[in-house]
């Protein structure tokens, strides 16, 4: 059964930045913002899929969503990217920080290069993203800010101690970030997915055995999808979760 579709009326016009929307669940999430008519932006490195993405949603939507290239790894072009999405939507009220790579690396190989390779794409770009857009809320009057972390951390997964250490810190990332961006009227909050089949994850990761072996795990007995992510960020991101901050919402279909 498809997940139904969320309105949100305070989204609409609101402008929304979303990193790694290009494909996955952040293209989920961009398409679930252009549905609220909200203003969105997108940061991604696959130019590909992300002008494919612009292209299918301009035919449905009234405002299609700003493309912005750029490799999240590299804080000036960070920088930059929120330069350029305020620029082009105004006053930022939205910043969803999605954008990751779940690479596998077991203890034996992690190397110096390779660790800090996983902090940059999966945690650094989070915390510089936030403070340049910060300043862009304040001037909005406040804004929400919906980190993506991930339960991986909380299952003793052995293949992924760099990816693992990131996402556990973005949860006290994200209660730091709220601790000072509270006075502005800014909440920051963490989405942590389960289990969610994207084609992308069935390509590298997801075996039949895996996806069957997660079902088993869930209370609920069907795979997630990245629609199963839309309707809880839009939720953090809109005013009805007005009184939320520094919170973690899981999204696992109760595997843990
Ligand atoms: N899929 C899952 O099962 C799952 C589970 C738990 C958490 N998550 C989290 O949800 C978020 C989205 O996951 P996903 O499965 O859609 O990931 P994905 O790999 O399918 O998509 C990530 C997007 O980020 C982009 N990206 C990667 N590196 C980049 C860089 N250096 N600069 C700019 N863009 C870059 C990619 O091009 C891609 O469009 C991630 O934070 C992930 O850790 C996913």
């Amino acid at each position: 059964m498809p997940v139904p579709k969320a309105q949100f009326h305070d989204l609409k016009d609101r402008a929304v930045l979303v990193t790694g929307g290009g494909s996955g669940i952040g293209a989920a999430l961009v398409e679930g913002f252009v549905d609220q008519g909200a203003r969105v932006a997108f940061v991604d490195i696959d130019e590909r899929a992300s002008l494919d993405l612009v292209e299918r949603l301009a035919i449905k939507a009234s405002t299609a969503p700003v493309y912005i290239p750029a490799d999240l790894r590299d804080i000036e072009a960070v920088k930059k990217a929120a330069q350029t999405a305020a620029a082009a939507l105004g006053a930022l009220h939205v910043l969803v920080n999605n954008a990751a790579r779940d690479d596998r690396e077991p203890l034996e190989s992690v190397t110096e290069e390779s660790w800090d390779e996983s902090q940059a794409v999966n945690l650094r770009h989070l915390f510089f993203m936030s403070q340049a857009v910060a300043p862009h809320m304040r001037e909005a009057g406040g804004g929400s800010i919906v980190n993506f972390s991930s339960i991986a951390y909380l299952l003793n997964m052995a293949e992924i101690p760099a990816y693992a250490t990131a996402k556990a810190a973005i949860v006290g990332l994200t209660k730091s970030l709220a601790g000072k961006l509270g006075q502005d009227n800014i909440r920051v909050n963490a989405i942590l997915p389960g289990m969610i089949v994207t084609e992308r994850q069935k390509r590298l990761w997801l075996s039949d055995a895996a996806i069957a072996g997660m079902q088993e795990r869930q209370c609920l007995k069907r795979s997630l999808t990245a629609d199963d992510l839309v309707g809880p960020c839009l939720f953090l991101a809109s005013a009805c979760s007005s009184g939320m901050t520094a919170q973690t919402m899981i999204i696992d279909g109760g595997a843990l």
